[in-house]
């Protein structure tokens, strides 16, 4: 599988099933698209901003939703086999993306798996394990929460830089010595912690030091 990243922003994505694992990927989704769980009962968990709705359609019903809410993607995340079998085919039918919760492997065309993901500003992370062990990305996805910490920051600096460039002209080869040079100094990720204005200077610094 190859990771790609989908913008999800006025998209609609229905979760069928509201247990725990319906509650984690209702709040991945809810983040950015409006999140729909049909459920009959909600676990005491966080769903985020999603909107829940009390409901047990039977395989044969789950289409109805399908139709109704036209999402981009749907979660199968009940307990129930039959349940998420026909919540797959009837995402199939409506040409929309499907995830299903309680499968690895075998997958076809459509067909998505979400990813532990780590965020920090517009950076993001995401590890998988082609469905043969979840808990082992969750544990790297800890590991690289502390390693991607002051990321964000550190993109918005070089957005900042990389525009300025542009601007002044400076040839592609020069800008992007100059912008790896940033990415890579310690001394800029330092300086991150201390403020945006301290990066920016030492940045700078960086930059001459490597036109010279
Ligand atoms: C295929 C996939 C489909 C999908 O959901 O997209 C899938 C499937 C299954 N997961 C199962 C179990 C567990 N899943 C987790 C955790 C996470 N699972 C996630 C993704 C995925 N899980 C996709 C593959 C991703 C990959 O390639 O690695 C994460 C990363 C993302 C998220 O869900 O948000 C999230 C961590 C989020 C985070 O913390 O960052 C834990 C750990 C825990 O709960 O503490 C356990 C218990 C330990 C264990 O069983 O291994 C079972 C067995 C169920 C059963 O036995 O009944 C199945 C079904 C099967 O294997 O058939
Ligand atoms: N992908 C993942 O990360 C993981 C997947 N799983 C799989 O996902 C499934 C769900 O996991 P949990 O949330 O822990 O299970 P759970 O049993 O706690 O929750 C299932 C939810 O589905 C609801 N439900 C039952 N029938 C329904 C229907 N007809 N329509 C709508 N909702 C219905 C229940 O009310 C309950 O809220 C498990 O069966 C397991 O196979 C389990 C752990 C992790």
């Amino acid at each position: 599988m190859i990771p790609l990243l989908h913008d999800f922003t006025d998209e609609t994505v229905l979760v069928v099933g509201g247990g725990p694992v319906g509650a984690r990927k209702a709040r991945t989704f809810a983040r950015e698209a409006r999140t729909v769980v049909v459920s009959p009962a909600f676990a005491d968990r966080d769903f985020g901003d999603a909107e829940l709705v009390r409901a047990a359609p039977g395989p044969d019903d789950v289409g109805g939703w399908v139709e109704r809410l036209a999402p981009a993607l749907v979660v199968a995340a009940t307990d129930d086999d039959d349940v998420n079998e026909a919540t797959e085919r009837a995402a199939r039918e409506a040409g929309a993306l499907v995830n299903r919760a309680d499968r690895s492997g075998g997958r076809d065309a459509g067909s998505v798996v979400v990813p532990a993901t780590v965020r920090d500003g517009d950076v993001v992370a995401a590890v998988a394990t082609g469905g043969t062990a979840p808990a082992l990305s969750k544990e790297l996805r800890r590991r690289i929460e502390s390693e991607i910490d002051g990321a964000g920051a550190m993109a918005d600096l070089v957005a900042e830089i990389r525009a300025e460039q542009k601007a002044a002209g400076a040839a592609a080869t020069a800008r992007r010595e100059r912008v790896r040079a940033v990415v890579d100094s310690p001394a800029v990720w330092k300086a991150l912690q201390a403020g945006v204005s301290n990066a920016r200077q030492e940045a700078t610094r960086v930059m001459e030091e490597i036109d010279d």
